[in-house]
């Protein structure tokens, strides 16, 4: 490998001794080094107030790892390149200590001056992290500086706005990577290829080919140990808000003109700004919210979601989320996106399956029976791969069709080595590519849609449809599409 395109820099996570650190951020960087992707020369500085020693810094690194892999090696090695430095962040004369600690970095690991600062930390110290770093001086380097901000970006519009204000008087937008770690993940980085790579797909894509889109993620783990979080976000802003809306806008965007960073997202805003609203007084119509009552999966007993820890009991947040996306432009007029997602279903899973319109004729027509759509679905996760669903000849029975799958899956990688979305994001952060992060006018487009929906529920304006843990969601999901004349189709 040509070390000349190793990307160097120093990454100062911010709550380096938090959950997302110890669970994603440091197998990322290890996974990084084990792929070869980066070199020696990184250096990784932890930020937190626990009075930890950089012994105990990487002990806690080590546990990182060991727990994330099965094989670790060079663990001592890869340990000694971090630092641990103890702070409140809202103090800031500590600043300019850790911009000595960086300095020294700089210059043990030959990292050009170059600084990631990555804030895994709640939203609330966004700005100040920010403002700090430019007043104390350490954005002036004689390398580039990058600020990598977690989600959530902000509660609504206006306080997505705020937290915007206060992060660009310090960094500006080219220096600002808003992580969306559903666009790291390899099967939606595939939908553009997919798409825009086959003849096969390519001219069918549009609303005189397609019948509906479907987008599902689900989870089988409740809200866990993220009660306090949650109860002030929902589904609605934890999942629809940014991947929801992500892959909705990979699925529908015009081909760019060409692969950059700014060409696709600027495709992207078009989608996101051609999103039909939904008036607060019509919410009920397009969409659906649920929470998790008690239930049953592989015979364990599950709780509901008002009775877990730090949740109101008589909580109105919503677990799910199912609605229904119009994108008025020309080529998807009249098609229905529908999205849905939620804790506590039966599968954890995420998929799109593109349903492809009947053909004028049906030749194979029996009474009473209907020929099955074709379907292109693309499994995200835990699955990797494209299913295409067609009809062909039945066994024997002449004139008589069935549905057949060709199927193509990843799994002949090996899953130690298939690069994870933290993985990947970070990579491309090292390396200047800003493609799979969310532009601000994204991130403003797509709170401006949410907004008038939670804004209605928090008025009561809907009501919150329960459903059994374990269970696909409320029934009130399937009557939206059944409207339609649609259905689910299945996800696991
Ligand atoms: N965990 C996850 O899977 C995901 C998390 N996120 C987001 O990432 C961010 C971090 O989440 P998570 O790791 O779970 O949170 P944790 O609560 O586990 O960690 C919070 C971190 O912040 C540090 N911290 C808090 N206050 C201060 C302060 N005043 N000065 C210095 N350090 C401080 C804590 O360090 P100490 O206690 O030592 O002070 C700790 O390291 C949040 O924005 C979350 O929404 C996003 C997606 C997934
Ligand atoms: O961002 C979030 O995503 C996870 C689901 O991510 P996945 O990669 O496991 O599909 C979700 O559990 C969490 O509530 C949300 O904040």
């Amino acid at each position: 490998m040509n070390t000349q395109q190793h990307p160097k820099s120093v990454i100062v996570i911010f709550g380096a001794t938090g959950d997302l650190a110890k669970r994603k951020l440091f197998p990322s960087i290890y996974r990084l080094v084990q792929n070869e992707k980066i070199g020696s020369e990184f250096a990784v500085v932890g930020v937190g107030r626990r009075p930890w020693t950089n012994d105990e810094f990487r002990n806690n690194v080590t546990d990182s790892i060991q727990s994330s892999t099965k094989e670790s090696k060079n663990l001592e090695e890869f340990t000694s390149h971090f630092y641990y430095h103890p702070f409140d962040v809202t103090n800031p004369s500590s600043y300019l200590e850790l911009n000595d600690l960086l300095g020294n970095l700089d210059g043990t690991y030959q990292t050009e001056g170059n600084r990631i600062f990555y804030l895994a930390m709640a939203p609330e110290f966004f700005g100040t992290i920010a403002q700090n770093l430019k007043k104390q001086g350490l954005t002036e380097t004689n390398g580039w500086s990058r600020l990598v901000i977690e989600k959530p970006f902000g509660h609504d519009l206006p306080s997505a706005r705020k937290l915007n204000q206060e992060i660009r008087e310090a960094f500006n937008e080219e220096q600002i990577y808003r992580i969306d770690h559903y666009l790291g993940k390899e099967m939606v980085q595939n939908i553009e290829v997919i798409r825009f790579a086959n003849a096969l797909f390519e001219p069918l894509w549009n609303n005189r080919y397609i019948s509906n889109i479907q987008v599902t993620s689900s989870e089988v783990l409740g809200v866990e140990d993220r009660g306090r979080y949650y109860e002030n976000s929902g589904a609605l802003r934890d999942m629809v808000q940014n991947h929801m809306l992500q892959m909705v806008a990979l699925l529908a965007m015009e081909p760019p003109i060409k692969l950059t960073t700014d060409e696709i997202r600027s495709e992207k805003v078009k989608v996101l700004r051609a999103l039909r609203p939904v008036k607060e007084d019509e919410v009920s119509n397009y969409f659906v919210r649920g929470q998790y009552a008690n239930g049953e999966l592989d015979g364990k007993q599950l709780v509901g979601y008002r009775e877990e820890n730090n949740v109101d009991p008589e909580s109105q947040t919503e677990t799910y989320v199912a609605g229904k996306l119009l994108i008025d432009n020309f080529r998807w007029a009249g098609v229905p996106f529908y999205i849905r997602t939620g804790k506590r279903l039966a599968a954890k899973s995420t998929k799109i399956v593109v349903q492809f319109k009947d053909i004028p004729m049906n030749l194979y027509y029996k009474k009473g029976e209907t020929l099955p759509p074709n379907l292109l679905v693309i499994n995200i996760q835990p699955d990797e791969g494209i299913t295409l669903q067609l009809n062909a000849k039945k066994d024997g029975d002449a004139g008589d069709s069935n549905p057949v799958q060709l199927d193509l899956s990843n799994d002949f990688h090996d899953g130690i080595n298939t690069p994870e979305a933290y993985e990947k994001l970070l990579y491309d952060c090292m390396r200047g590519d800003a493609t799979n992060f969310t532009h601000w006018d994204e991130v403003a487009l797509s709170w401006s849609f949410v907004d008038p929906i939670s804004e209605a529920w928090s008025k009561g304006k809907a009501a919150i449809a329960s459903y059994a843990s374990g269970s696909m969601g409320p029934k009130e999901a399937d009557d939206m599409l059944a409207e339609d004349g649609n259905q689910w189709w299945p996800v696991k």
